[in-house]
């Protein structure tokens, strides 16, 4: 059962986070819900440090945070938070030493896992939903890209967790393991929150209920992938030259240019995809920058 305030399992208010003189989170607001939702923004947007902190591992500076129905300021917050949450970081560190079972039981025993029948009970447990229990007894050393990130998976699943925070969970695998790492992701949001940051639009579209569009630490989009394609309705444009005055223009595979800003009054304008939501709403935010 998921712990949550008025249905959302993470709901933040203004959040500001800095490192020194640089701001990552400018006053991020947002509700969290079951199911998958994307994070996308470009390099920088505070991606990581959004999820960190939402994972207990930095202190915002100011704002209110509520996670899985506990505030991350007290230190008993924190504790109950981190009881519930399960966290992959960005190019998690696995010993490669270590066989897959040992891993994940070492884990588990970070996680308060003491008595040593449940926790191997618990480890058995985590790596047959990531659909490991065949290669249990191999080092992590010897596995494929694609294997270690279910062994990362796992480790977070630890303590079947209301809300799981996966920092780019699909970098660096080939299509084919993307592909079957996805379908593991969507079964995982089904009876929980499950918050995935990504630079792969696929991954929005194919497993995603929600998505949210961070830029420069503030969250500039909120709502389903579809609201998201809607963003560029009416602005979205192909022609067989390039187009000045467009905000982007890239050549597709049929060899017409596709753009995407304000048309020309002749435009042959085209059904916006999730793709063309995303880029419009971040170069429109890099353009009035630009403009000021
Ligand atoms: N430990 C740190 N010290 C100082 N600045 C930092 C630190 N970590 C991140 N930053 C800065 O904070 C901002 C947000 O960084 P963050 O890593 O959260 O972005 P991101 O969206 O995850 O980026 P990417 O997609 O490249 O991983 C960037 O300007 C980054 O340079």
């Amino acid at each position: 059962m998921s712990t949550s305030v008025g249905g959302y399992s993470v709901s933040a208010s203004g959040l500001t986070l800095r490192y020194g003189p640089v701001t990552a989170l400018a006053g991020v607001s947002l509700g969290l819900r079951r199911g998958v939702t994307g994070l996308l923004g470009p390099n920088g947007a505070g991606k990581t440090t959004l999820l960190r902190t939402l994972a207990t591992g930095l202190v915002p500076d100011s704002g209110d945070l509520t996670v899985l129905g506990h505030d991350p300021r007290t230190a008993s917050g924190r504790l109950a938070i981190r009881r519930r949450v399960g966290y992959l970081p960005q190019n998690s560190g696995l010993h490669p030493n270590f066989t897959v079972f040992e891993f994940v039981d070492y884990v588990a025993i970070l996680k308060e896992f003491d008595d040593r029948r449940r926790r191997h009970a618990e480890v058995r447990r985590v790596l047959a939903t990531v659909g490991l229990d065949d290669q249990r007894g191999k080092k992590i050393k010897s596995l494929s890209g694609g294997t270690r990130q279910r062994v990362a998976v796992a480790m977070a699943l630890v303590g079947d967790p209301d809300l799981l925070i996966l920092d780019e969970p699909t970098v660096g695998l080939d299509p084919e393991q993307r592909l079957r790492f996805r379908e593991l992701i969507a079964e995982l949001g089904e009876g929980r929150a499950v918050l995935v940051s990504t630079h792969q639009i696929e991954d929005v579209l194919m497993l995603c209920q929600h998505v949210l569009v961070l830029e420069r630490g503030q969250v500039r989009f909120e709502g389903r992938p579809a609201e998201l394609a809607a963003v560029a309705a009416g602005r979205v444009w192909t022609s067989t030259s390039r187009t000045a005055g467009a905000l982007a223009s890239w050549r597709t595979a049929t060899g017409r240019y596709r753009h995407i800003g304000d048309p020309p009054a002749d435009a042959e304008l085209a059904e916006p995809s999730v793709e063309d939501g995303y880029l419009l709403l971040v170069e429109q935010m890099s353009n009035g920058r630009a403009e000021r």
